[in-house]
């Protein structure tokens, strides 16, 4: 159970904070779809068109979703893989659990740390696999009167709309898929093919440690990470983007900056977590904590105390500039993501001040700055 004791602190605003995003959340998703198939395309303007209720209904649609998930599962069933061990869950101390909880925040921020049956274990699956996947390499199915059927009927065309699948519709309408969308489409390949190849460190995120599996992470998950995180490719569908050869460049240096503070600072904690005297780590200052784990003060976490969050917002970056900056829709990630992260930084530090004490207020003494250098 997840640790919400009636002595436990509120996150996202409590209940009214959660009801809120219970609401928001979806109708920002479908908003974000209809105004990225409109020609003004304004990200704070009304959505062009409403569907009607039955034309959001498509049985083989759902079919489709189980699918899809039902494959996910069969390939994460598989025994032919590795069992990683877990980091130490946060629900390892006494906790108190009361019966009566709140029951829209618990619905919203998930009562159960960690649901399973038998090894299927649903919040790690749904993390990584189904969406992550879903979001780079959709599949689709070509319709013949494609241009016509999407403009008019923006989210009931039988196209599942993902990253490839819009790569392939872009090549169909235009005889080949623009450089903006080649940009798109790599880069956050490249992102999807990270988290897969490194798995094992999403046993150390917050979300498997200390949030509970409801409605945030699964839809989030599932459905917010698949249609939201590839609006700038179904963006540049509707909107083709000229893109010169130098300002491709330019874009592809900051994707690459952005990468290479990712990964250095994830591998460099994650290396240090499981080895501190691994040879790549072990000549990193560290600052002992009451707990016995160690924090590094240099290399990448002594420069911020988020350096992989700065990473992470760089690459967001890149991936909206392909799309050029005549809309503000395909920088509605970027925004998205920098609240995202500015707001789970601050659920960090809170932890890791529970966690360390007096260790973590030396940490900020020495490291002031939170995710950008000399700005927060
Ligand atoms: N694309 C997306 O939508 C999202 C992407 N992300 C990405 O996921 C990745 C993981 O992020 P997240 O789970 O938030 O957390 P982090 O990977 O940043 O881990 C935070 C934890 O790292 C440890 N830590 C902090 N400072 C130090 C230090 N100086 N030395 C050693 N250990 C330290 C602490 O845990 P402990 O001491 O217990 O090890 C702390 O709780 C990030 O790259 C982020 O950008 C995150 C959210 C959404
Ligand atoms: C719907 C809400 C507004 C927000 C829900 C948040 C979730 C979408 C994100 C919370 C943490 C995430 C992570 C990734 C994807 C987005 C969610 C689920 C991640 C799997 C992306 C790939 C990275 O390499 C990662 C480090 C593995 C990420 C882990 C956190």
């Amino acid at each position: 159970m997840a640790p919400q004791g009636s002595q436990a602190e509120l996150e996202f605003g409590g209940p009214l904070g959660a009801a809120a995003l219970l609401l928001l959340l979806p109708a920002t998703m479908f908003h974000l779809l209809l105004v990225a198939r409109s020609g003004p395309a304004r990200l704070l303007g009304p959505p062009p068109y409403l569907p009607e209720l039955e034309e959001l209904w498509r049985p083989w649609a759902l079919l489709l979703c189980l699918t899809w998930l039902g494959l996910q599962a069969a390939l994460y069933l598989l025994p032919a893989r590795k069992v990683a061990e877990g980091q130490e869950l946060k629900d390892k101390s006494r906790l108190r659990y009361p019966i009566n909880g709140n029951p829209i925040y618990d619905f919203f921020l998930g009562r159960e740390l960690n649901p399973r049956i038998c090894s299927f274990d649903f919040k790690y699956f749904c993390e990584l696999r189904p969406g992550l996947i879903g979001w780079a390499l959709h599949l689709t199915s070509v319709e013949t009167d494609w241009e016509q059927t999407a403009l008019s009927h923006p989210l009931c065309n039988p196209q599942v709309l993902i990253n490839l699948a819009l790569l392939m519709q872009e090549a169909e309408l235009r005889g080949s898929p623009s450089l903006a969308m080649w940009l798109v489409n790599g880069f956050q390949l490249l992102y999807v093919g990270d988290a897969l190849w490194h798995e094992e460190a999403v046993l150390t995120t917050m979300d498997i440690i200390h949030d509970g599996f409801g409605f945030m992470l699964a839809f989030g998950d599932l459905a917010w990470v698949p249609f939201t995180y590839s609006l700038q490719a179904q963006f540049l569908l509707y909107h083709p983007e000229p893109l010169g050869l130098p300002l491709a460049s330019v874009i592809c240096l900051i994707n690459a900056v952005g990468y290479y503070i990712f990964r250095g600072a994830n591998s460099q904690k994650n290396t240090f977590r499981k080895n501190p005297s691994d040879p790549r780590v072990a000549d990193l200052e560290t600052i002992s904590t009451a707990t016995g784990r160690r924090l590094l003060v240099s290399g990448w976490w002594g420069m911020v105390r988020h350096p992989n969050y700065l990473g992470d917002l760089i690459m967001a970056l890149a991936w909206s500039l392909p799309c050029g900056v005549s809309h503000l829709l395909p920088y509605f990630y970027l925004l998205y993501f920098t609240a995202l992260l500015v707001h789970r930084e601050a659920r960090d530090e809170q932890q890791c001040l529970q966690k360390y004490g007096l260790a973590w207020h030396a940490y900020c003494q020495r490291v002031p700055y939170r995710i950008v250098p000399y700005i927060y």
